[in-house]
């Protein structure tokens, strides 16, 4: 299998808290692959998502490598890192209104993110496609919205949308559903796994929620402050983990789910 992404020894240092955030993490990822990333809050899930577009603040101190198509991320120009950014890995950040210019039209917003890859006609069919398949109801009065204009979980989606329409090599996926109601979530959850299964699209997704991540990923990565602490096969972490933070984790899901299926009795 073809690594597309391999990220070895980076470490974050916060230099005004004087603080490291990230410790030597080491990941490999595959060509269709669906990296699913789980760790608590505060873990450093996102810190680590951003710095594959290089999108951390400049007083971090970021040491290591992150390949991507032979580029070292950390090495490369703004230039360099544009020309990847939308086009060949997409984000889906946790906090979508913060993510759009908020003097633009979402039709605008799109149609510029899409324009590089097709022509006109494709990047508007292509826009009204996703925003539909993502549960967007009235699309033209979505595309002729301001942000402002659109409830949090509808901009979450038109973000969702954004990111599928760019069809990237890779599509990083922070949090996506967070804000998403149950039948939205699991719409959105259906596409991601469609994309790996069906199309083999390569994916990162950070979850918080291990019924998600074990839904959808082949393998997965435990964080805890800042470090990886398990690294392995979806398989093998849910039925022999090996860290205490994992099996902790997978025994909290299972109580969850026991009771759940108790209520249910
Ligand atoms: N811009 C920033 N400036 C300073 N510290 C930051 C910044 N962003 C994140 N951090 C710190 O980095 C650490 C990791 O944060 P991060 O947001 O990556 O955690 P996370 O695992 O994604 O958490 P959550 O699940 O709550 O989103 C935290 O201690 C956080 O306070």
């Amino acid at each position: 299998m073809n690594t597309i992404l391999e990220i070895s020894n980076l470490c974050i240092y916060n230099k005004k808290e004087e603080k490291n955030l990230l410790e030597n993490i080491n990941l490999k990822i595959t060509q269709g692959e669906m990296l699913g990333i789980i760790g608590e809050s505060g873990s450093g899930k996102s810190i680590l998502c951003k710095s594959i577009l290089d999108l951390n603040p400049n007083y971090f101190k970021i040491t290591g490598n992150i390949f991507f198509d032979e580029l070292d991320i950390l090495k490369a120009s703004p230039k360099q890192i544009q020309q990847i950014c939308g086009k060949k890995i997409s984000m889906i950040m946790q906090d979508s209104v913060n993510a759009f210019n908020p003097i633009e039209k979402i039709k605008t917003q799109f149609i510029e993110s899409l324009i590089d890859k097709k022509d006109l006609k494709n990047a508007k069919n292509d826009s009204c496609f996703w925003l539909e398949k993502v549960g967007l109801t009235d699309i033209e009065k979505v595309l002729n919205s301001y942000p402002f204009e659109l409830s949090g979980g509808m901009l979450q989606r038109v973000m969702i949308a954004l990111a599928f329409a760019q069809d990237s090599k890779i599509i990083i996926a922070d949090e996506p559903t967070s804000s998403l109601d149950m039948i939205n979530q699991k719409e959105i959850l259906n596409i991601f796994k469609n994309l790996q299964e069906k199309e083999k699209k390569t994916v990162i997704f950070v979850s918080h929620d291990l019924g998600i991540i074990s839904h959808l990923a082949n393998n997965i990565a435990v964080m805890k402050k800042g470090k990886i602490v398990e690294y392995n096969d979806t398989k093998s972490i849910l039925l022999n983990p090996q860290n205490e933070y994992s099996k902790y984790l997978i025994e909290a899901h299972k109580k969850l789910f026991n009771r759940f299926n108790e209520c249910l009795k």
